[in-house]
């Protein structure tokens, strides 16, 4: 479900107005996603995302988001490029919501990862963070280390519900990875995704059949941070199989890819195992935190935490890259 704000047909002619993008072809709503409202929209010139940001994303960050992805478009990353309107705005309104228009991406996410997913996708987050090396704006990462614990305190009093002690063994564990997080200044920082699980990333497959990166989406956790981070968030979302094993082969390829366009330093290398831990406890956070305040009955599918419950574990005892098989 992620049609949050119906438009009415009145209301797109008017909006479309303001482009020169070519006259209405087709309009529907896309199921995917849970954040916002997403519309494919079809013209005489072509295909198109229409959002509209809903209430959890704070309208002030949507020029950071929407001039990383054109920035990062202008350098040959694909990704949405946001169009402009007649008057050289891409952020408008539209049904009391802000709108943006975006360049539709050819492709489909993975529905099972395979392991030959993984070195495209290392070399794209590698481009990422090479392309907005020369990014003007900055956002702090509200859902960064700094974010964590006033996140577990809104989880303190239901949090055991969703497992018998979980919130003092995740005390436990904050306690040790803002201990052991990475000193300012000790990594390199810069724009990084932040979110890029497999539905965020769209593959085509090439001519002889292996699985290229035909684009990445969703930039709105995009923020400022560690780089290594992004690949710690993609060692959680793309390295585990359904069964729980970490699958090493995969990491491995994950790291390859990457390092073909951007090796890491040794100091990246050795925090890798810290920023899982940071990562999964982030997206178990988040998770636990929805579960725990979104009503059972609520359109918005809720996330399990326990995924990364286990995810957690598993980084917790592999303290060096070596032993996670790095
Ligand atoms: N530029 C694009 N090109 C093609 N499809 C897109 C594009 N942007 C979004 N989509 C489609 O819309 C779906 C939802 O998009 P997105 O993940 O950005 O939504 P969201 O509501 O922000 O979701 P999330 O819960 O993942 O944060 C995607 O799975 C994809 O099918
Ligand atoms: N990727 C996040 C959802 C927010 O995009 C998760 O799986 O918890």
């Amino acid at each position: 479900m992620a049609v949050y704000t119906e438009v009415s047909d009145e209301a797109l002619r008017a909006f479309l107005g303001d482009y020169d993008i070519g006259g209405l072809v087709a309009f529907r709503g896309i199921a995917e996603g849970v954040e916002n409202s997403n519309y494919a929209l079809r013209t005489d010139r072509g295909d198109y995302v229409l959002t509209l940001y809903e209430k959890r994303v704070d309208p002030t960050e949507l020029p950071y988001f929407l001039g990383l992805m054109d920035h990062l478009a202008a350098r040959g990353l694909a990704c949405p490029v946001p169009v402009r309107g007649r008057d050289g705005d891409a952020l408008r309104e539209l049904a009391g919501r802000p709108a943006a228009i975006c360049t539709f991406l050819e492709g489909v996410w993975p529905r099972r990862v395979r392991p030959d997913h993984l070195a495209p996708l290392g070399q794209s987050l590698a481009r990422l963070h090479d392309a907005s090396g020369d990014f003007p704006a900055n956002r702090p990462n509200a859902l960064g280390p700094k974010g964590w614990a006033p996140l577990l305190e809104g989880c303190r009093e239901r949090g055991d519900e969703v497992a018998p002690g979980l919130v003092a063994e995740l005390d436990g564990h904050l306690a040790g990875i803002l201990a052991a997080w990475p000193a300012a200044g000790a990594l390199p920082v810069g724009q990084i995704h932040a979110d890029l699980f497999p539905d965020n990333v769209f593959f085509l497959d090439d001519a002889a059949g292996r699985p290229r990166v035909s684009g990445l989406i969703d930039f709105y956790f995009a923020c400022t941070d560690l780089l290594a981070y992004d690949i710690a968030v993609c060692l959680n979302a793309w390295c585990f199989e359904a069964d729980g094993m970490f699958n090493v082969t995969k990491a491995r390829s994950l790291l390859t890819g990457y390092e073909g366009v951007r090796p890491l330093s040794l100091a990246e290398r050795a925090a890798l195992p810290v920023l899982c831990r940071g990562a999964a406890i982030r997206f178990l956070l988040t998770r636990l935190y929805d579960w725990t305040h979104t009503p059972a009955d609520a359109l918005v599918t809720r996330k399990d935490p326990l995924e990364y419950l286990r995810k957690l574990r598993f980084f917790a005892q592999a303290e060096t890259a070596g032993a996670l098989g790095l």
